[in-house]
């Protein structure tokens, strides 16, 4: 159809089982560009499994990822990473011994000729590219509002710092999709307030996230699209009223109290 761009990312018939237990199963869905899209579901319905899937971390029994077009099949998560993917996770990986800073420049491997041990071993006298990274590194603190907390040991700042850090690290790789765990948990009110400002920006500035979450009113009023899982199987999708009106999503996850609640979150 002209008009409609075509979906940044592709997930077709994806599976993976678990000796008896099938985690994702047959799961369909696209995400559009420019568009904040959630996968939701009750605890154990495969949404972080869906993420390992799709950023190359575990192998699919069957199915098919494309990002903006190319097929991601078999390749590992540094070369999904150098196509545009990145990510974050639900138990945050980071270097706590290093600084904030060196952390956000781990990020940047796949886009830097030089290896980061060597960068770091060199620190002080920066060649162009370095200084370059190092200048970007600074840049997405800055964005993230951690510029104060630059030099400061990563494993020492506090935990909502510590998942917008994660952020920060995940585009220092300059992706177009943005895989996000989880971000708001364990997150007080003003922080998760904060974070749906800081999500926001990054969509006007062009980029595609993918989020799982369970705080429905963080979802329901960052989402242009949601995806619910139950037992591996998408069991709904839609806007976010279609989604909180769905009997079927009601009855597997979000209970009638928190649907009634839910009403008028929305965007
Ligand atoms: N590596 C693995 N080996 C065996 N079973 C696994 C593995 N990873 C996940 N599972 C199982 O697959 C199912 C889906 O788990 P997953 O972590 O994807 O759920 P989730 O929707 O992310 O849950 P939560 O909301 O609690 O994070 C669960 O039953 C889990 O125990």
């Amino acid at each position: 159809m002209s008009g409609m761009a075509s979906p940044l990312l592709e997930v077709q018939d994806l599976t993976v089982r678990f000796r008896g237990l099938v985690a994702v199963d047959h799961v369909n869905f696209t995400v559009e560009p420019g568009t904040v899209h959630g996968l939701i579901g009750p605890n154990g319905a495969g949404k972080t499994t869906c993420f390992n899937l799709v950023s190359g971390l575990i192998p699919p029994s069957g199915g098919t990822v494309r990002l903006a077009g190319a097929s991601l099949d078999g390749l590992p998560s540094w070369k999904r990473t150098r196509a545009g993917l990145s990510r974050t996770f639900q138990n945050i990986r980071m270097f706590q011994e290093m600084t904030v800073r060196e952390n956000v420049m781990t990020g940047m491997h796949a886009r830097l000729a030089a290896s980061i041990p060597e960068i770091l071993a060199r620190f002080g006298r920066f060649r162009p590219e370095e200084r370059q990274a190092k200048a970007r590194a600074d840049e997405l603190l800055a964005f993230v509002g951690l510029t104060d907390a630059a030099d400061r040991r990563a494993g020492d700042l506090p935990y909502g710092d510590q998942r917008r850090l994660e952020i920060a690290r995940a585009l220092a790789s300059g992706p177009k999709l943005l895989l996000l765990d989880e971000p708001a948990a364990g997150m007080n009110p003003t922080e998760t307030q904060a974070l749906v400002g800081l999500l926001n920006r990054l969509k006007q500035d062009g980029l595609t996230l993918l989020l799982v979450e369970h705080d429905m009113h963080f979802v329901m009023s960052l989402c242009d699209r949601i995806t619910v899982l139950n037992f591996g199987r998408k069991i709904a999708e839609g806007s976010p009223r279609e989604v909180r009106e769905d009997p079927a999503v009601i009855e597997a996850y979000l209970g009638a109290k928190v649907a009634e609640k839910l009403k008028g979150s929305e965007a």
